[in-house]
């Protein structure tokens, strides 16, 4: 039996669960019982490898728990010319699931920090979005988990993540409102005590 690594809470990393994680042939027959209860015979030729693939598939959606944003922003470079202003990066895209019906949710992230002691490399902020979003997620939480690991880790003078997306669990089923977006976004430190600064992060993201 292989123990099975989880979040706990906020954006702690990996740690020990009380629950075991089942084998690949326990879920490959998960796979197969969720076919047939689509209606579905899994013994046809064309789903005979369909367990396989779901499974691996799985691997890479949930990808996340089993790695450390922590590591990602342990790097940063101080030699930036004294550079204290925004940084920003927009338009990082991400796909997640909902875990309420493990339906994929899609869209774009903008994160900008001021930095305090350094700055961290611009692709690491793409890579902690890509953490977090191969977890399940509410949009809420994916946002909170962002913003914690960038203030835990880079102890910025303020941060600001904001999310933009749309829920195949609002568009494909249920309400089935087609190109609703969902907009999230926290701000910590100067981006939450000044208005300027809000307004001057929600400007760069326009332009
Ligand atoms: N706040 C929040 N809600 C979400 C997110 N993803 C999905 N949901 C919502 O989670 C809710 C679950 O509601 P339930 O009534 O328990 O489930 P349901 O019967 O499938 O709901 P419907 O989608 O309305 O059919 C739905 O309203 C979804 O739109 C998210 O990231 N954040
Ligand atoms: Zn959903």
């Amino acid at each position: 039996m292989d123990a099975f690594t989880k979040p706990i809470g906020g954006t702690a990393t990996t740690a020990v669960a009380s629950f075991t994680r089942p084998t690949q042939e326990e879920a490959e027959a998960a796979v197969r019982t969720l076919l047939a209860w689509a209606g579905d015979d899994p013994t046809r030729e064309g789903l005979l490898e369909t367990p396989g693939r779901v499974t691996r598939a799985f691997g890479e959606f949930f990808a996340g728990y089993t790695q450390n944003p922590k590591a990602i922003l342990s790097k940063t470079f101080k030699e930036v010319g004294g550079y204290d202003d925004i940084v920003l990066v927009k338009d990082i895209p991400f796909s997640s699931h909902c875990e309420h019906h493990m339906v994929p949710f899609v869209g774009k992230a903008h994160i900008a920090y001021l930095p305090h002691d350094g700055v961290v490399g611009l692709s690491k902020l793409a890579r902690l979005v890509d953490v977090f979003a191969r977890r399940l997620q509410t949009q809420e939480n994916l946002t909170a988990q962002i913003i914690d690991a960038i203030n835990e880790n880079l102890g910025p003078r303020g941060a600001a993540v904001m999310l933009e997306a749309e829920h195949m669990c609002m568009s494909m089923r249920g309400v089935r409102a087609h190109g609703a977006t969902t907009v999230t976004h926290r701000f910590t430190g100067v981006f939450a005590e000044d208005r300027v600064e809000q307004d001057r992060f929600f400007a760069m993201i326009k332009r």
